[in-house]
């Protein structure tokens, strides 16, 4: 006899059954009341999630329809279980026996459970079939702890999982930084394989979680990715996903039509993407909240169980290891360069003289060691002149200590402007004695540039009132060098100059003197 789909739903809402529609659950109901007592011709109504979980053709199916959906036995179940009841139809002979349940069924690959209940509306009895995925731990910890089949199929699920848990820790606490993001991108692909879902991800969120930002994704083939639109995403473009997963560390959505006014905006982004159920579980880093790993579903909508829940945790709790990781090598490198940055200006912090900014005595002494080094092996010359501000305690007295040290500065400048070629150095050698190392060239021509420099310091005409140099400051030096044939130690070196210097002191000041060699 041919039927109206609408009629028997019409019927259905005025009987009260308005609620199925709603329902996550599976359920088949046997239309009895709506039948006329025709017993040959009882039709039964399935509601959306008992079409989808059972992938039925229409809402409204006779009894021979329900005998051939294909179920099969769990095979990995049959050998180790006393199997109660043969797979004949066993949605008909669940609708014929309330209370009882059977939980190792397979269909289309989907491990399915059935439980045969009754339905009171307006005082009638309707036979009814619940259909659920299985979640077996979910059996084991809330209904039939004693229950040995449930428990052998929550262990074989449980140590599946586990061993996918053991291997992803594993894997990634062994892996290097740089195939850690690889890795992490592996992790949510098998968590997707393995729950099913169409979509898995991790966010990040920033320090204050005013932004998140898409980091890792896996998509199911002919799934969108929309990772790319999801980088600094504003917190207010989300709030009230925002606030559910800081308040509570979930965000549990099994059918986005349900979300309430409060997500209008989360409700649109969903449907942006074509979620139709989503579950989220918040990342911790010390109790703060810093991301959030989760799985869409996109071609269909789904109960997410609280196995999917744990699951989901677990799996962010080895990713986020593994991203903590990272962070920790990162800051860790990034201290290390700091601290060799520090440790060089620190070193160079060593080598400076802090009034005037020259190389200091004791980095003009290695500068001088490696200088001589370098003629020995290049054959070259080398020359070392000393340099020592002329009546420099009367300038002091007459203009002040601070006033001496701009004038130290001055000469500085005026010596460091003067010998700028690779290799020379010039430094405080004492408190108003500067040393100059002059690699390369020859004694006659140092000797002009340190002339140059007197006469330059003469020409900045610095005024000393108690000079006899026209009421300047001036500079006496002292010069030597070693010549290619000739080589000398440092000590030797410094010696000449100073004895160079003393000469030039005692002939009157403002003056150059040379000495050539050792007597
Ligand atoms: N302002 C200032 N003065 C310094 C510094 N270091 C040394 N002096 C002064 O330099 C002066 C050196 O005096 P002396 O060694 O007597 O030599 P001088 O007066 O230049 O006499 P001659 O070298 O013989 O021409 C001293 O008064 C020191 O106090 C410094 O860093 N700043």
């Amino acid at each position: 006899m041919p039927y109206d789909e609408s009629m028997y739903e019409h019927q259905l809402a005025s009987l009260g059954f308005g609620f199925l529609e709603q329902a996550h659950i599976g359920i088949i109901v046997q239309l009895s009341a709506v039948d006329d007592g025709q017993t040959n011709d009882i039709r039964y109504y399935a509601n959306k999630a008992a079409q989808a979980l059972l992938d039925l053709p229409s809402a409204i199916l006779d009894r021979v329809q329900l005998a051939s959906i294909p179920f099969t036995i769990d095979p990995g179940l049959v050998a180790s279980t006393d199997v109660k009841h043969p797979l004949h139809a066993p949605i008909p002979y669940a609708l014929s026996h309330p209370n009882q349940e059977q939980r190792n069924l397979v269909l289309h690959a989907r491990a399915i459970c059935l439980e045969g209940q009754t339905i009171q509306v307006n005082n009638q009895t309707y036979s009814s079939v619940l259909i659920f995925e299985r979640d077996h731990r979910l059996f084991v910890q809330q209904r039939h702890v004693t229950d040995l089949l449930t428990s052998e199929i929550s262990l074989k699920d449980m140590i599946a999982f586990d061993k996918l848990i053991s291997s992803l820790s594993t894997t990634l606490i062994n892996v290097d930084m740089q195939d850690a993001k690889h890795e992490i991108q592996g992790a949510l692909a098998a968590l997707g394989e393995f729950t099913q879902a169409d979509r898995t991800y991790i966010f990040q969120f920033s320090s204050d979680f005013s932004e998140m930002s898409n980091t890792y994704e896996w998509v199911r083939e002919g799934v969108t990715s929309h990772r790319d639109e999801l980088q600094n995403v504003p917190r207010e473009a989300l709030p009230w996903f925002s606030q559910v997963l800081e308040t509570e560390g979930l965000f549990v959505i099994h059918d986005v039509r349900t979300i309430p006014p409060e997500g209008q905006a989360e409700r649109s982004e969903f449907d942006k993407e074509n979620i139709c159920s989503v579950l989220c579980v918040g990342i911790y880093n010390h109790q703060k909240l810093v991301g959030m790993v989760g799985c869409d579903m996109v071609a269909r909508r789904r109960r997410w169980t609280e196995a999917d829940i744990r699951r989901l945790k677990l799996v962010g709790e080895v990713i986020t290891n593994a991203l903590q990781r990272e962070h920790y090598i990162h800051s860790l490198e990034e201290a290390q360069l700091e601290l060799t940055k520090a440790n060089e200006a620190l070193k160079r912090l060593a080598q400076i003289d802090g009034l005037t900014g020259l190389a200091n005595r004791r980095h003009f002494n290695d500068t001088l060691q490696k200088e001589l080094s370098r003629a020995v092996r290049h054959k070259t010359p080398l020359c070392l002149a000393l340099l020592d501000i002329d009546y420099f305690k009367a300038y002091n007295d007459s203009y002040g200590h601070l006033a001496g040290d701009a004038a130290l500065k001055r000469v500085a400048n005026i010596l460091s402007d003067q010998f700028r070629r690779s290799g020379e150095m010039v430094a405080r050698f004492g408190g108003e004695e500067f040393v100059v190392i002059i690699p390369g060239m020859p004694l006659a021509e140092a000797r002009q540039q340190v002339q140059h420099a007197l006469d330059t310091l003469y020409e900045t005409a610095v005024v000393h009132a108690e000079s006899p140099f026209n009421q300047r400051l001036t500079l006496s030096a002292g010069l030597t060098g070693c010549t290619e044939a000739q080589q000398l130690t440092a000590d030797a070196l410094i010696t000449q100059a100073d004895q160079a210097l003393y000469e030039a002191k005692a002939k009157g000041r403002n003056l150059l003197s040379v000495k050539k060699y050792i007597e």
